[in-house]
């Protein structure tokens, strides 16, 4: 396996994805051709993210932001050469994307600024997200964050897993409403990525939720780690 991830044969017989999720990431799925981009408008939006994805949109004319692509398989994010041992599975879904039906689950797209080292996910919970009656489930919003801080670290350090993620919800967040998921890389500290997180409404007027989150860059030594857990 190389220095930037790959994929390796577990002793037990499967195959294990050892994925790199390095810059060129963004565009491997669409080099397919094939696979359906879901962070990209459908009838289920709302005005106020309608608005929102526009307006992001056109902060990616300058090229400062760009747009993250979405394939609700994680194999469609990694570029294509480095699949060529890899027999896709038909049985695993990305999990935020694992519900069908337009505007029932997680209807999200997030834009990424390298500078910044910052990554803005704009979120609408859909009905099957629901907890408190009306209201997104603490665990739904924890995954939209541990995904939009995720992608944020993998931008800044590649091969990542979250090892702490902690979340302070600051106020319910409604179904079918839009929020803010805005993260970014506090501090690099060798092997260690902190970050922080917000999530907020439109106007900018309701906190719900803030997060700080530690993940770490994943090493050879890890990956056979992995490799002697599935045995
Ligand atoms: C360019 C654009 C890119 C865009 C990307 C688009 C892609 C979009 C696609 C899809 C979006 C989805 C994005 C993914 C997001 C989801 C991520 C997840 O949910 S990950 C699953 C949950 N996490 C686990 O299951 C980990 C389980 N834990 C482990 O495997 C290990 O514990 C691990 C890897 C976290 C660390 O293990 P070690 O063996 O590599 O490292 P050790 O030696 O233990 O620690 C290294 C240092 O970190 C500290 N450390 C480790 N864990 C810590 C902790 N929990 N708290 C504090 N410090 C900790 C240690 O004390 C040590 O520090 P000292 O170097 O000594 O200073």
């Amino acid at each position: 396996m190389g220095p930037r991830g790959g994929i390796s044969r577990c002793p037990c017989g499967r195959k294990l994805l050892t994925v790199c999720l390095s810059r060129s990431i963004q565009a491997a799925g669409s080099q397919l051709g094939q696979s359906k981009d879901y962070a990209l408008p459908n009838a289920s939006w709302s005005q106020d993210m309608l608005d929102l994805y526009n307006r992001f949109l056109d902060m990616t004319k300058d090229g400062l932001w760009k747009r993250i692509p979405s394939y609700n398989n994680i194999l469609d994010h990694i570029p294509e050469s480095m699949k060529l041992t890899y027999e896709k599975r038909k049985d695993t879904r990305l999990f935020l994307r694992s519900i069908d039906a337009e505007g029932a689950g997680f209807e999200y797209v997030m834009f990424l600024n390298t500078s910044e080292k910052r990554v803005v996910c704009l979120f609408q919970p859909g009905s099957y997200l629901e907890g408190h009656p009306g209201f997104a489930h603490g665990g739904s919003i924890a995954t939209i964050i541990d995904s939009t801080i995720g992608s944020c670290a993998i931008s800044v350090a590649g091969k990542v897993m979250t090892a702490n993620l902690s979340i302070d919800y600051v106020n319910p967040v409604p179904l079918g409403s839009v929020v803010l998921v805005d993260s970014k890389a506090d501090k690099v500290e060798g092997r260690k990525v902190f970050l922080s997180c917000k999530m907020q409404s439109v106007d900018g007027n309701t906190l719900h939720a803030e997060a700080t989150a530690l993940f770490i860059q994943l090493d050879a030594t890890k990956a056979q780690k992995q490799q002697a857990s599935c045995q």
